[in-house]
């Protein structure tokens, strides 16, 4: 038995690469629909050996959807999602829209699956924040371990995370500034072309950005209430691929090398690790992969039990295409979608 799946968002960054996903893992899906805005209607979009004419949201009947991917914002969420998810469909959010609703189910796979459980109250399944999914993928097996008591991390975070206008703009600077023309700036609060903003998204009344926010809370919701974490979180000129420098205080004993061996078994992590010049991922080789990549694995001799680390993963496909097909599966796998499929 397939399933008939909708991607709302399906021409944006994201989409398409849910699209890419499905087809590369040959998700259960016996129909596949494009969704988007009305002004998108007729486009065409790749579904493996397929295309897809795009049909727009809001005139769109869900009632025979079981799997809805939404990947077209906040505010579009807002309104469609519980919508979507009144008529049978379970809704897979990524935006930050439904995030720290505690009737919404945050879900990274490899971290917290068993959470699934309570997603039919909302019928809404939230994806996490880009820099938070690989983020916790790394510290899961290493908490399991020895407890984390505090992370400080730092992103660089790629344009591709602000949407494909965003990476339009790296471009025309880049080619403004070799051709000499003058530089437009509009996605981005400041110049991005050979630069670097310590803004992603809005800043909150105590001077941390939203982002950073979002980093801290969804860490605590996924993975412990107890873990404090504090964040900065920049925007680099790269195209796809966030990096993380993280630094991670535990409560109990954990080396180096303890860490880099758990790591190397740790579902969804890939440790590349050699004390030599390119002996580490960098997002360009990150990018189109799926792994979790962790390298620069250190011990920070400054705090009683510590450890420092650089993390670099796709944040398209990990930080959210991938993960959000992946909690699909795991409903399949959990058997809970078949558990509502007969209900219904
Ligand atoms: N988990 C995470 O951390 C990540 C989450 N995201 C989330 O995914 C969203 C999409 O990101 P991304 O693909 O990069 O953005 P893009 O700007 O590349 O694409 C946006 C998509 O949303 C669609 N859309 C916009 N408005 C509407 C509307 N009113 N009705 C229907 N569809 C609409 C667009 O359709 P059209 O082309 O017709 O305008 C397009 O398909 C983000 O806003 C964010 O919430 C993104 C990256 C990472
Ligand atoms: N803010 C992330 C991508 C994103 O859309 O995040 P969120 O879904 O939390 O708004 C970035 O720009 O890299």
């Amino acid at each position: 038995m397939g399933y008939k799946v909708a991607v709302v968002g399906a021409t944006g960054n994201v989409g398409r690469e849910m699209l890419n996903i499905l087809d590369e893992r040959k998700f259960p899906a016996d129909e596949v629909v494009a969704l988007a805005s009305r002004k998108s209607v007729g486009q065409e979009c790749s579904y493996g050996d397929k295309t897809l004419k795009v049909k727009a949201l809001d005139h769109y009947d869900f009632s025979d959807v079981d799997i809805c991917l939404m990947s077209a914002g906040g505010t579009v969420s807002k309104e469609w999602s519980p919508k979507i998810a009144a008529q049978g469909a379970v809704v897979i959010d990524n935006s930050s829209a439904w995030r720290m609703d505690p009737d919404v189910p945050l879900i990274v796979p490899e971290v917290n699956a068993h959470a699934l459980e309570g997603f039919a109250k909302k019928n809404i399944i939230a994806n996490p924040n880009c820099s938070t999914a690989q983020l916790v993928v790394a510290l899961k097996p290493l908490h399991d371990k020895a407890k984390i008591k505090r992370v400080v991390v730092a992103t660089y975070q790629s344009v591709s995370g602000a949407g494909k206008e965003a990476m339009d703009e790296l471009f025309s600077q880049t080619k403004s500034v070799f051709t000499l023309d003058e530089v437009t700036t509009k996605k981005f609060p400041k110049r991005i072309a050979f630069n670097v903003i310590p803004q992603i998204d809005v800043f909150m009344e105590d001077g941390y950005t939203k982002e950073e926010w979002k980093m801290m809370m969804e860490t605590k919701k996924i993975l412990d209430p107890k873990i404090k974490l504090t964040a900065t979180c920049v925007r680099v000129p790269v195209f796809v691929g966030h990096s993380e420098a993280v630094n991670i205080e535990f409560e109990n004993p954990i080396s180096d090398e303890e860490a880099r061996e758990i790591l190397r078994s740790a579902p969804g992590c890939l440790v590349i690790d050699k004390r030599e010049p390119g002996g580490y991922a960098t997002p360009y080789e990150a990018a189109g992969e799926d792994a979790t990549y962790i390298s620069r694995i250190r011990t920070d001799p400054t705090v009683e039990h510590g450890i420092e680390m650089w993390v670099v993963s796709d944040n398209l496909r990990k930080g959210a295409a991938l993960n959000t097909i992946q909690i699909a599966e795991s409903l399949i796998n959990r058997k809970l979608l078949q558990a509502k499929k007969k209900a219904a």
